[in-house]
């Protein structure tokens, strides 16, 4: 399988890497969110920038606080995500500021990777892939469902489909309502990773879908989110926890 770098961690080798996600809502906030996060010492941090309105509303304030993040993080990979609200986030976005959010984030390089949505205009989605990889910024491409867990069919297209575009790192995570729910995204995870040569991060939420945030070096997910203080999805555990189970469960 071929692995992914960002910054000085590798995607797709040994056990599952652990991010956490930083939700504050305004510099201060931001700032020491991420020295408590650094201190944990996780492999990645997201910057969940759909929780900071006045960076979104003027991005000069983005980038004045990309800049001290970075101060307070130091080598610490930072992962950069706006999620949309129709994918469980925040705030809202027209279409055509989502994708200029995100090119500006690339251009900008407030991140060493980006998050960028499937389901998007396509031609766009693949002009920003193009515009990271120029910049030297990796992709994760994601998708995500708060309603259910999609069809196996339907999540091992979206994750080849992710690939197909060019994303480094293809993402998805969806609420399962029962164990065959866990079942299903589970086995086309492993499906998907015996078909393509990407890293892949899959995971279950809600608390019938931990199991997933913990076993992704069996099933073949690459990466799990786990908390510092605030989580930002339902089920996240916490990241001494999260260490200590993916060490149990070691092979
Ligand atoms: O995509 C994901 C995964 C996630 O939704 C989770 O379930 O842990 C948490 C989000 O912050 C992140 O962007």
């Amino acid at each position: 399988m071929a692995t992914v770098k960002i910054r000085n961690i590798v995607l797709g080798e040994g056990l599952p890497k652990i991010a956490v996600p930083n939700v504050g809502t305004n510099e201060d906030e931001i700032l020491s969110a991420a020295k408590e996060i650094a201190a944990a010492k996780p492999d990645l941090m997201e910057w969940r920038i759909d929780y900071y309105q006045n960076g979104i509303e003027d991005h000069e304030k983005l980038v004045t606080t990309a800049k001290k993040l970075r101060e307070v993080v130091g080598e610490l990979p930072i992962l950069v995500t706006f999620r949309t609200k129709n994918e469980g986030g925040v705030l809202e976005l027209s279409e055509d500021d989502y994708l200029d959010l995100i090119e500006d984030v690339i251009e900008k390089r407030l991140g060493d990777a980006v998050d960028i949505e499937l389901f998007h205009d396509e031609k766009r989605v693949k002009t920003l892939v193009e515009a990271a990889h120029n910049y030297n910024v990796v992709v994760i491409m994601s998708n995500h469902d708060f309603e259910k867990v999609p069809a196996k069919d339907v999540i091992e297209f979206r994750l080849k489909k992710m690939a197909d575009l060019g994303a480094d790192v293809p993402k998805l995570a969806c609420m399962p309502h029962n164990a065959e729910d866990v079942l299903t995204l589970l086995t086309a995870t492993t499906n998907v990773n015996e078909e393509i040569d990407n890293p892949l991060i899959t995971m279950a939420m809600g608390d019938i879908g931990k199991v997933t945030r913990v076993a992704g070096q069996v099933f073949g997910s690459s990466l799990s989110f786990g908390a510092v203080g605030k989580t930002s999805a339902p089920g996240q555990l916490s990241i001494d926890d999260l260490r200590d189970a993916e060490n149990y469960l070691k092979l």
